[in-house]
């Protein structure tokens, strides 16, 4: 029998996020610089003849242990794609809180198709690993190797991994879960009409807004273009931004942190709406001693404040953790 095989699923952050407009299948194209934090759940496989999940932690409480979990989905979904492989049991130790906009699901997916692959051989490019991770869910391609890029697309469009430099975090959530599909359909876009010919005329983004946040948003790209935003676009920009952050003064991080603040998260307004605790939520980290940009994480309820050192942030943590018990304060790095 092999020895037990060990991951870390880290917390995604979506340092920006854009809505470019949603597509005829309802899920929504997206661009967004993500990074990784350090904090995160731990997934171990016990290699054996039957797949199983036990699931333990200081936020496992609430989480069932059934094929809906995203890890059995994402096992079930690599032998559909790959055919009969070894398993095991897996046990997760879950630390980061549930339907947070931090991706702690996707992470685990991307985690056990980590261990999977080590234990059967499969190569980390191998199509069949990736096919799997995009069955599971938007965010579980780019939590496969947890490296900061851009993703477009609804996540399946991945650039090549950034060097960013080190961005000195406090994670925070309120405790309230945010269903993901609640903030999707709270932005209120309506689907592209299917393109029939070649050629036809295409509806703009701009006539499907139905309301006027979603009108604000700014979308120079048609959703029936392929690709709706060149990779290489998204790519060049952020390299842009953390190379005139190279030359900004006093250094990279605040460069860095300095091009962020111009972007935002385009699902933060509609997540309000549906959590309003976050207006409080990013209020208290604006607040905060040295912040120098507080937004939220994916569709939240998970924000993020911004620091140019790991004094300043740690010092953040420890005040937050002392003036809100009742929230989850992590002090992290996002790479
Ligand atoms: C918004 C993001 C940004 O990174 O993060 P989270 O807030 O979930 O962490 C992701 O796109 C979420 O990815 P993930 O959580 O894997 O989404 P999925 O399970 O595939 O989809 C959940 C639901 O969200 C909506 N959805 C998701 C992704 C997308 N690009 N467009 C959508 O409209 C769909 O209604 C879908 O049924
Ligand atoms: N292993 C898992 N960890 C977290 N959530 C899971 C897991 N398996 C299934 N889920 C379900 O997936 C949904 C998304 O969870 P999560 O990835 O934590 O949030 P988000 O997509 O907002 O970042 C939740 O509704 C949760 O019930």
């Amino acid at each position: 029998m092999s020895a037990a095989l060990t991951t870390r699923a880290r917390a995604k952050v979506n340092l920006s996020l854009k809505v470019l407009g949603r597509r005829a299948d309802g899920y929504h194209e997206l661009e967004s610089l993500v990074a990784f934090a350090g904090v995160g759940d731990e997934l171990t496989l016990e290699p054996g003849l039957e797949l199983g999940l036990s699931i333990g932690g200081p936020l496992g409480g609430g989480l069932e242990a059934d094929e809906r979990n995203l890890v059995l989905r994402a096992a079930r979904a690599l032998a559909d794609e790959a055919g009969p492989l070894r398993w095991g049991r897996f046990h997760l130790v879950k630390r980061l809180p549930v339907a947070s906009g931090i991706g702690g699901g996707s992470a685990d997916a991307a985690g056990a198709l980590r261990l999977l692959a080590r234990l059967n051989g499969i190569a980390r490019g191998e199509p069949a690993l990736l096919r799997a991770a995009a069955r599971v869910g938007a965010d579980v391609p780019v939590c496969l190797d947890s490296r900061a890029r851009v993703m477009a697309g609804i996540g399946e469009r991945l650039g090549e991994p950034l060097h960013l430099p080190p961005l000195f975090a406090v994670l925070v959530n309120p405790g309230v879960p945010v269903e993901t599909a609640a903030v999707f359909r709270a932005l209120g876009l309506q689907p592209a009409l299917p393109a029939v010919h070649e050629g036809q005329a295409k509806p703009s983004l701009r006539a499907q807004r139905s309301n006027p946040e979603a009108a604000a948003l700014d979308a120079p790209l048609d959703c029936f273009a392929e690709p709706v935003l060149g990779l290489a676009e998204g790519k060049t920009r952020v390299l842009a931004m953390t190379r005139s952050s190279v030359g900004a003064a006093p250094g990279p991080t605040t460069g860095l942190i300095a091009a962020l603040a111009e972007s935002g998260n385009d699902l933060e307004a509609p997540a309000r709406r549906v959590a309003p605790v976050l207006g409080e939520v990013l209020a208290v980290l604006a607040a905060l001693p040295g912040c120098r940009l507080a937004r939220m994480s994916g569709s939240g309820a998970t924000c993020f404040a911004l620091f140019d050192d790991c004094r300043a942030s740690a010092a953040a943590a420890k005040a937050l953790q002392k003036s809100r018990p009742g929230w989850w304060v992590k002090p992290t790095v996002l790479r």
